[in-house]
């Protein structure tokens, strides 16, 4: 093309490095800045706030040009990817020293959403996950990688299933097949960060071939995930895509688990948002995390928002944490020492990953060795703690003495972030290192050392060494002391008073010297090199005390919190009870005003007679607080964690389901009602014996009678199934629904009390037997400033229909509304009254037709039967 040829060699180099990484946001080294052209600079200049101009393309044309110095690529390079980009980095893959021409250039990494290194992409807290998907008939199989930790985890199941762990996991990233674009988004409805893959990769047998190429195993039975096809093409596909995008140090991914179903409880997508466990669902809300989180490592938060929306099933393992948490309660002291290390543990995890992939700094090394240094105490107060559960913990910890014995000696104390700075290794290490250094450091003393041992030796008092450009360093001697210079120098140039001279000495210095710094630097970098090979073969011991520390710091914490908040531990068994006394929800409790106290509430569930619990009382007493602190009493509980209550006895709980609430799906087009129904079929789909379900106002979303209906036999079910008897918590405006008490032995009635004083409703927030008889709504109506004459006119319908219910009457209630005798405010709060009155105080009599009138009067009569 001729258009092509009249490019410049740049340019030409640039277009061809572009059209490999189509999607990607192309930064382009050049020199010391990192370039970017076309579209490419026109969105890095909105993102980056960086200038845009043009710069010409040979003959070609002009094109658009941002860039920045390549040292700000860690502060500018997150923001691009936090906008959304994909970013691939082209380095100068040689010295431009060295080449004539053009240098060669490649792209180096390409950092994507989910595939990150870099501390200002990554949240400390909250792992960094790219999933990837394949849809298979009946299953999706998913698997999901941490890169920057390493932490490899699949998974297969229905679609509610993965669903809920993506909602779980949180990834920044999804991947699949083109050719899945449809069944993706049939799926997910939410907004991820999406890409598409080639169809052929995903492929099982290419997929499996990957997982054993990369872990060096002939199959995958020892991860126990042999027979997912899924799970395996999902995962597979995940090693392509970090060739794909460059990266291919991967020796700290060293294992994948299976995400096991049967291991945790199931929390589905809608219980881990409605009951606020990691996000708030409003702006301002307080998730349940941030009263939990008192941990103190990365590895802490990281794990506690894995345990929060995987709480455990196994009585075995919950009874474990449970114990370790008792512990620390009851010995503060060694949680006080713990905590000290604890402090001084950075990002353990990512550090060693670092190792792994050979990006770490020196100065990242150095953080690496603190935390080591931390690692021993912690060990030892572990296993002197005389606890077998600390004592187990304790034997998992690794306090790699070699390597930190390593790095101490090696690294200098004060070495710096970037390699080229110099200044890493200690000295004592290495000869020539130690030499170079000083001659860099010292080069000129040792000058004047030789200027002085000369002078002494040939007598030359007036003998001095100078530099210059065409035969670098030399000795000048005056013609006077000529016939006392010795043989074996050379002589170099004669002057009119002097001549020069060098000697195979000082031109093996000079050269040192001249190189000194370059060199000692690439020893430097050498020997850094080495230790952090030597590091690489910690990978897996450091991966495995980074997990313990993660436990650790979690297990802390709950004490902490436990203390703080003055929680109980619970007791976990098998039998079909529920029983928490003085239950409070963990939330609500810390942010009541002060001086006000949350009232505890006891609740009692079980399979026979208190199965489920009609839970009626006014708004606003406090129905929703109530439903949602037995679920996260029972998830707390399970996470191995203490909770707020005077005493709970927990049979085992399998599945949480909640509907709570309204999530509000109209923006993709769902009723609040639509949802409401989708949300409670999911839950009556799933039922499980040991189910605990939380249903709040169903059926409020639409008529009263349809209500009434649907919330009937959603109960009548409930009770009626024929295999579980899922513990249920049902709170409800409707009173009618107090009737299936009489029914049914496993539904017990009860309401949230409230005090009528004189025309005041004072909340109590208390649980009692027996339904309610009213809701108060039309008080809390009053309340919120709605106007006069509607709280009254409501009051009086009230009344009636009140009347009605009392004589049982089943005729069309509200046509009995009896006319009302406060007229006037009645019109004054009617709008077709209004309508009405406008229409006629708009019209002229004066110029009105009779036909126009007649058209007006039936206008008129019109908007009366509206
Ligand atoms: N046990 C309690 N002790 C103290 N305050 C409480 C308690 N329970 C609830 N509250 C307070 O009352 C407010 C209303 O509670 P909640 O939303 O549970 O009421 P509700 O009965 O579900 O109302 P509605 O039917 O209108 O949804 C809560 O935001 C909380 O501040």
């Amino acid at each position: 093309m001729a258009k092509a040829t009249k490019e410049t060699p740049l340019m030409k180099q640039y277009n061809a490095i572009k059209a490999k990484h189509p999607g990607a946001l192309l930064l382009f080294r050049v020199g010391d800045f990192y370039e970017t052209f076309g579209e490419d600079a026109i969105k890095a200049s909105k993102v980056l706030e960086i200038v845009l101009t043009k710069r010409a393309n040979g003959a070609a044309s002009h094109i658009e040009l941002a860039g920045f110095p390549h040292h700000s690529l860690d502060s500018y390079l997150p923001r691009l990817v936090r906008a959304g980009n994909r970013v691939a980095i082209c380095d100068q893959l040689e010295d431009p020293k060295s080449v004539k021409g053009i240098v060669k250039r490649g792209v180096t990494e390409l950092v994507t959403p989910g595939l990150s290194f870099n501390d200002n992409v990554l949240e400390q807290k909250r792992n960094n996950y790219l999933a990837s998907l394949h849809f298979g008939k009946n299953e999706i199989g998913a698997g999901f990688l941490d890169l920057s930790t390493g932490e490899f985890l699949c998974a297969q199941g229905n679609a509610a299933y993965i669903d809920k762990l993506i909602q779980g996991l949180n990834p920044s990233e999804i991947i699949y097949s083109k050719g899945q674009r449809e069944a993706f988004g049939n799926q997910f409805k939410d907004s991820y960060n999406t890409y598409h893959i080639d169809e052929w990769v995903y492929a099982y047998d290419y997929t499996y071939e990957r997982l054993t190429a990369h872990f060096g195993t002939s199959n995958l039975k020892g991860f126990g995930i042999e027979e997912m096809e899924h799970a395996i093409i999902s995962a597979g596909a995940i090693l392509y895509y970090l060739e794909d995008t460059e990266h291919k140090e991967l020796g700290h991914i060293s294992s994948i688990s299976r995400i096991e179903e049967d291991k945790y409880v199931w929390l589905d997508k809608f219980t881990i948002r409605n009951l606020e466990l990691v996000y708030p669902q409003h702006e301002g809300g307080v998730p349940l995390i941030d009263i939990l989180d008192q941990t103190l490592t990365p590895m802490g938060s990281r794990t506690l928002k894995r345990w929060m929306v995987l709480p455990l099933k196994e009585r075995a393992r919950i009874e474990e944490r449970l114990s370790i948490v008792d512990a620390f309660v009851e010995n503060s002291e060694l949680s006080d020492e713990i905590t000290e290390h604890l402090r001084g543990i950075n990002d353990l995890e990512r550090l060693i990953s670092k190792v792994a992939v050979g990006r770490i700094n020196p100065r990242e090394m150095l953080q690496l060795k603190k935390a080591l240094e931390n690692i021993g105490p912690i060990k030892g107060y572990l296993e002197n703690s005389g606890n077998k559960a600390l004592e187990r913990l304790g034997d998992q910890l690794n306090n790699c003495a070699k390597l930190l014995e390593r790095i101490k000696a090696e690294l200098k104390e004060d070495a710096p972030m970037l390699m080229h700075q110099g200044g890493i290794i200690a000295d004592g290490i290495n000869e020539e290192l130690d030499e170079l250094r000083k001659i860099a450091f010292s080069g000129k003393d040792y000058l004047v050392q030789i200027q002085q041992r000369e002078v002494e030796a040939t007598g030359i008092t007036s003998l001095k060494i100078a530099y210059n450009k065409v035969f670098g360093y030399y000795l000048e001697v005056s013609n006077t002391h000529k016939d006392k210079v010795p043989q074996e120098w050379i002589r170099k140039q004669t002057l009119v008073n002097a001549e020069r001279y060098i000697t195979e000495e000082l031109k093996t210095y000079e050269e040192k010297i001249v190189n000194a710094e370059d060199q000692y630097k690439v020893i430097e970098q050498q020997l850094f090199s080495e230790l952090v090979a030597y590091a690489n073969d910690f990978v897996g011991p450091i991966q495995q005390n980074a997990r313990v520390i993660g436990t650790l710091d979690c297990l802390i914490s709950f004490a902490t919190v436990a203390q703080i908040n003055k929680y109980c531990r619970p007791e976990i068994n098998d039998k079909m009870i529920l029983d928490i006394e003085e239950g409070r929800h963990p939330v609500i409790e810390k942010q009541l005003p002060v001086g006000e106290t949350y009232v505890p509430n006891d609740v009692f569930l079980d399979d026979q007679t208190h199965q489920i619990l009609i839970i009626t009382g006014p708004n606003m007493a406090g129905k929703s607080a109530l439903l949602r602190q037995t679920a996260l009493i029972v998830i707390m509980a399970q996470m191995g964690c203490y909770v707020p209550a005077s005493k709970a006895l927990l049979g085992i709980t399998d599945k949480v389901f909640t509907r709570v609430g309204a999530s509000d799906n109209l923006s993709k087009g769902e009723s609040t009602f639509m949802v409401e129904m989708t949300e409670t079929a999911s839950i009556l789909n799933n039922l499980s014996e040991r189910s605990l379900v939380l249903m709040d106002e169903i059926g409020r979303g639409t008529s009263t009678y349809d209500g009434i209906s649907i919330a009937w036999s959603i109960v009548e079910y409930l009770q009626n199934h024929d295999k579980f008897r899922p513990k249920t918590l049902f709170a409800t405006h409707y009173h009618e629904l107090n009737q299936l008490e009489e029914d049914f032995p496993g539904i017990k009635n009860f309401n949230v009390s409230v005090k009528e004083v004189g025309n005041k409703v004072i909340f109590m927030r208390k649980l009692m037997k027996g339904g309610s008889e009213h809701s108060f709504g039309i008080h809390v109506a009053q309340m919120a400033g709605m106007p006069n004459p509607v709280v009254i006119r409501a009051a009086e319908i009230m009344h009636h229909l009140e009347k009605d219910k009392i004589r049982n009457q089943t005729e069309d209630k509200l046509k009995e509304v009896p006319k009302n005798n406060f007229q006037l405010n009645l019109f004054e709060a009617d709008p077709t009254f209004n309508e009405i009155k406008e229409l006629l105080e708009g019209l002229d009599i004066n110029t009105i037709s009779p036909v126009e009138a007649l058209l007006k009067l039936n206008e008129l009569k019109g908007k009366l039967k509206e």
